[in-house]
């Protein structure tokens, strides 16, 4: 029996969704080491808790380094947790994120689902570093820090190489104009020009492809990795191209939204954000795209998805936040004029939770698209369309 506090060397055997190394003891049992290890490599690790099943462990030494490990190019990546898998190069990162999904995926659907997964499509970042156009930093006496991954202590910040230039640069200027807490700071991906959310600043943002410029303010909900964003959307776009009358669920400022209204579509675009309602309601305005509604609505709620079932769209987005949206199949399910989903997911095995009462009633999976929006990370965006049976 193993303890807190036990220093063992194990072998990874490989990554797991959320980016813990997975090891099993002689014994078989399971150990899942904390992200920031890759497979096949001989790892020291101090178990952290020890609970029926399974042991959750830190590495404390890499024994045998994996031949994808390099050196992390970010001074502050011993303490800083921001980008716990830039020690590999941009390109191993998004084969190993497709390694992981390809992992994760039939486990989230249980052993026996019987579904047909499509073959997966991946999408890299444009950049592998300095992708973010928006980031937080903790501002303490004017200086920019980072929450510390061992521990709650702030790491002062000299850079972050995943901000984009200009935004890194003006760091620690921004940083200066702030009290202290914890901020958001962004920049526009046309002009470079940079703000907090403080203040009244509104920043241009295109979307070359749909001609379209939006103005957001830098506190408003919006895909960091903007170039990316432009293959996410068209991706998302063209999975529904046929349908008239879309709802997107979890809209935000109306990323695909704004698009799809600009290509004619009917939107309904539902957020939870009163702000971000209204950003979306502006900017329609000011692009003429009248033939988007934004509505302030809790899509926790009843209420909420009665609107959405009266608007009667034959396709929808979703894109909820990390978190998932509990209950959402069976409320999808109840809608008789949907046809296509197009689930966007930054944690795909709460979607397929999400899902499963619409898998289960016949619905397929007839495509699946990786977007590395977060090289660096583990973390993926995750285009899912799903049909009526
Ligand atoms: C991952 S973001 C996606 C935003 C947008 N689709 C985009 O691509 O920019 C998730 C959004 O869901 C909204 N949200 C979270 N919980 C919600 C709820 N219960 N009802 C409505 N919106 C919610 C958040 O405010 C956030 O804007």
């Amino acid at each position: 029996m193993n303890s807190m506090g036990d220093v063992l060397t194990l072998t990874i055997e490989k990554i797991l969704w959320r980016g813990r190394g997975l090891a099993r003891l002689d014994s078989g049992q399971v150990v899942m080491i904390e992200p920031g290890v890759l497979p096949e490599e001989v790892v020291s690790v101090r178990v952290t808790k020890a609970a029926k099943d399974f042991l959750q462990a830190e590495a404390v030494r890499i024994l045998t380094p994996s031949p994808l490990r390099g050196v992390h190019p970010c001074p502050h990546a011993a303490d800083c947790g921001g980008s716990r898998f830039g020690m590999v190069a941009p390109e191993t990162g998004t084969q190993l994120k497709a390694d992981i999904l390809r992992d994760a995926l039939p486990r989230a659907l249980g052993r026996d689902h019987g579904l047909h997964i499509p073959e997966l499509r991946v999408v890299p970042s444009p950049k592998g570093w300095r992708y973010r156009l928006r980031g937080q930093i903790h501002v303490r006496s004017g200086r920019p820090h980072a929450m510390g991954h061992a521990s709650n202590d702030l790491v002062p910040l000299t850079d972050c190489l995943l901000l984009c230039e200009p935004l890194a640069k003006a760091m620690p200027d921004l940083a200066k104009t702030l009290p202290d807490g914890r901020f958001t700071i962004a920049a526009s991906p046309d002009t470079g020009q940079t703000a907090t959310e403080q203040g009244d600043v509104l920043l241009p943002f295109s979307f070359p492809e749909f001609g379209l410029t939006l103005q957001l303010p830098p506190g408003t909900f919006f895909q960091a990795n903007w170039a990316l964003n432009q293959h996410l959307v068209r991706s998302t776009v063209d999975a529904l191209d046929g349908f008239e009358r879309i709802a997107d669920l979890f809209c935000g400022a109306g990323n695909f939204a704004l698009p799809l209204a600009s290509r004619g579509k009917t939107v309904l675009a539902v957020e939870g954000s009163l702000p971000a309602v209204t950003t979306g309601t502006r900017n329609a305005k000011r692009l003429n795209l009248d033939s988007v509604t934004f509505r302030d609505a809790n899509l926790a709620r009843p209420a909420a998805w009665k609107m959405v079932g009266d608007f009667a769209p034959r396709a929808a987005i979703l894109d909820p936040p990390r978190t998932g949206a509990k209950g959402i199949g069976s409320t999808l399910l109840g809608m008789p004029s949907l046809e296509r989903l197009a689930w966007v997911s930054c944690d795909v095995v709460n979607t397929i939770r999400d899902a499963k009462p619409l898998l289960a009633a016949g619905w397929r999976i007839s495509s699946l698209t990786l977007f590395d929006m977060f090289p660096g990370t583990w973390h993926m965006e995750v285009l899912m369309i799903l049909e009526r049976p």
